[in-house]
């Protein structure tokens, strides 16, 4: 027998975030069935990689404290994406699909699964940034949209697990207005950049950092996703459609690209990596060129809403700056309203990594099952 308040989670991607995920469900469902007055009762009844797939006997909770093992010892292929969103509507309750990959092909299912009555979190900016279509599809059919299915919440999609989503969304729903959004997005540029070319001299080289973010688990799975600035273009897509301008796709504006035309033609991000040394020294003279007039690089994005405007790329930022002065992976992202006038809402800190990103995507649980009580 299944308790009413069961609700059931498949996870879809255990890499760096999918795999803290997991241990932050573990946490909060212990949590939430120990809720005298109210207990949940969360079962994970889903896990999957690109390659291997389990999935409960009769609903039945998979066991968390093994599931890497499990996984491992699995020699089922993950079903297609339409036989899983079948499989996951005929559950018993209320479902909800974490989706921690980056995967399209998963994103643009985000209707049927939302059709069916499927919850959606994720940190997967595929689906709010691929075509406008696609979006309105998504909002369309979500019932935190103008539609009657399931749920979506995509926090971690935009500045991981800062509150960027949920505060443009509350001042656009409680009547600012918002003229610009401003900053840096990226997690990896920041870490790249701060650490490339501090303030007041040093660094390494360029190449030996896009390493480091790539073993500190800031990339992208695949880093030049974020050295082509399309990371970062996505994340203003989102903030663009959410104060209401139709941008078509995260490739219709301006975006500055850092990866060397002669990498282009590239099989792969292990080969891309292997060469990119080749080029570090056309960002030592990038560097150069900065400090000569006293300043330094660093990767931008800005969305003017009255211009109806986005672009991304390097700009050179006198030391003093709040931008220059970031560490880390720390993002920046400066909102400018009609209520805030010239001081804008700025909201500040780690920007990529496992475990807040994770956060971002727990939270977003934790409010639809709110909203499923
Ligand atoms: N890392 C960060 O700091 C942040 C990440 N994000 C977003 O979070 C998501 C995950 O990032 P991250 O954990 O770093 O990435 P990883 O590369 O570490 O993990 C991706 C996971 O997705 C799985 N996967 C890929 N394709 C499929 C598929 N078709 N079916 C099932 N599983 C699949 C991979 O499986 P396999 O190993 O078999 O390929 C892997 O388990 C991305 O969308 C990223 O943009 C957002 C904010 C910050
Ligand atoms: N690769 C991204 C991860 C978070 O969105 C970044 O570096 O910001
Ligand atoms: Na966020």
């Amino acid at each position: 027998m299944f308790h009413p308040k069961q609700v059931f989670i498949a996870v879809i991607g255990t890499g760096g975030v999918g795999r803290t995920f997991l241990s932050q469900l573990h946490f909060l469902g212990s949590k939430l069935c120990q809720d005298a007055s109210s207990p949940i009762y969360l079962s994970t009844i889903v896990l999957s990689t690109s390659k291997k797939f389990i999935s409960s006997t009769d609903y039945h909770p998979i066991h968390l404290d093994s599931w890497e093992k499990d996984l491992a010892a699995s020699t089922t292929t993950p079903p297609s994406f339409s036989d899983l969103a079948e499989y996951l509507s005929k559950a018993p309750n209320k479902v909800v699909l974490v989706d921690n990959t980056s995967n399209e092909t998963l994103a643009e299912a985000y209707p049927l699964f939302l059709k069916k009555g499927i919850n959606i979190v994720t940190p997967n900016k595929k689906a709010f940034s691929g075509s406008y279509e696609l979006w309105q599809n998504i909002f369309g059919a979500a019932a935190n949209g103008s539609g009657i299915g399931g749920y979506v919440f995509h926090e971690s999609s935009v500045g991981a697990g800062l509150p960027v989503i949920s505060t443009l969304k509350e001042l656009v729903e409680t009547g600012d207005e918002v003229y610009r959004i401003e900053g840096v997005f990226s997690g990896t540029m920041s870490f790249l950049f701060n650490s490339f070319m501090p303030v007041g001299g040093g660094g390494s080289s360029f190449s030996a950092e896009v390493k480091k973010a790539k073993e500190l688990g800031y990339t992208e799975p695949d880093p030049r996703d974020d050295l082509n600035g399309q990371d970062v273009a996505r994340k203003l897509t989102i903030l663009a459609r959410l104060v209401g301008l139709p941008v078509e796709s995260s490739t219709s504006f301006p975006v500055q690209s850092l990866i060397p035309s002669e990498l282009e033609g590239c099989k792969s991000g292990d080969e891309f990596l292997q060469r990119l040394g080749e080029f570090d020294g056309k960002m030592e003279e990038l560097k150069k060129g900065a400090a000569s007039e006293g300043k330094v690089v660093r990767f931008v994005g800005s969305v003017d809403v009255a211009k109806n405007k986005v672009k991304v790329g390097l700009e050179n930022f006198d030391p003093s700056h709040p931008i220059a002065a970031l560490k880390g992976s720390d993002n920046i992202i400066s909102f400018y309203t009609k209520r805030y006038g010239d001081n804008p809402l700025i909201i500040q800190g780690a920007g990529a990594g496992g475990e807040v990103t994770a956060m971002g995507v727990t939270a977003d649980l934790i409010k639809v099952l709110r909203l499923l009580r």
